[in-house]
């Protein structure tokens, strides 16, 4: 039995956003994106948060989102790509929910993400595989401290399947604790 929120983290265009609509779907859990629920309310898109109200901003209100999303009980949360970087809300994942890492290799994230132009970070000029490699060895060692690992670039049906395998698991041995 599920009994805390579960929250998708990963880099960006690991499929967070995708996979945890499907996985809620398969679970009959509700769903949260974190950024989109920040589009929503702030009437802008990711990009122009950034642009207009600044990357702090940013960071205060999807701290502020992401602990009130977690607070409403057992849901499935998709996170943004940094969102696990801030201590703030990882220390809040690791104390009311389970935390699922979408592990997927470098080359998939590029080619998944050169195909938008939705994300402030990758926007800057210069070399987009150079920057998403050092952004990916910079928050490997704070992924790897997530509750559950996937490690995959599997079609997403079958990742939703795994991941509610591996959930079941983990609270059938420790999730109650
Ligand atoms: N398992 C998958 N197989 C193939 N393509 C996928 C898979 N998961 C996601 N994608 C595709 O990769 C792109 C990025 O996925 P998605 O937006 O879900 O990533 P994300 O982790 O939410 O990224 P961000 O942190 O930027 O919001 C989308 O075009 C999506 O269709
Ligand atoms: O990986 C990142 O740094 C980010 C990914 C997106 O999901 C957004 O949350 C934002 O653009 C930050
Ligand atoms: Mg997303």
């Amino acid at each position: 039995m599920i009994i805390k929120p579960i929250v998708l983290v990963g880099m960006m265009g690991s499929g967070k956003s995708t996979v945890g609509k499907k996985l809620a779907r398969k679970l009959n859990l509700q769903f949260y994106d974190s950024d989109k629920v920040l589009e929503e309310r702030e009437g802008l898109n990711i990009v122009d948060i950034h642009e207009f109200m600044g990357p702090k901003y940013f960071q205060q209100i999807e701290e502020e989102t992401i602990k009130e999303i977690i607070d409403y009980g057992t849901v499935i949360l998709s996170t943004g790509g940094s969102s696990f970087m801030n201590e703030n809300i990882r220390q809040m994942i690791k104390e009311k929910a389970v935390s699922v890492w979408l592990d997927v290799d470098c080359e998939t994230i590029y080619e998944r993400v050169s195909r938008r132009n939705t994300r402030p970070e990758l926007m800057a000029i210069g070399n987009k595989k150079e920057l998403l490699m050092k952004m990916i060895e910079e928050r490997r060692p704070i992924f790897e401290s997530a509750d559950i690992k996937v490690e995959s670039a599997l079609e997403a049906h079958h990742l939703v399947e795994t991941i509610a395998k591996r959930i079941e698991k983990y609270f059938a041995e420790d999730g109650s604790q």
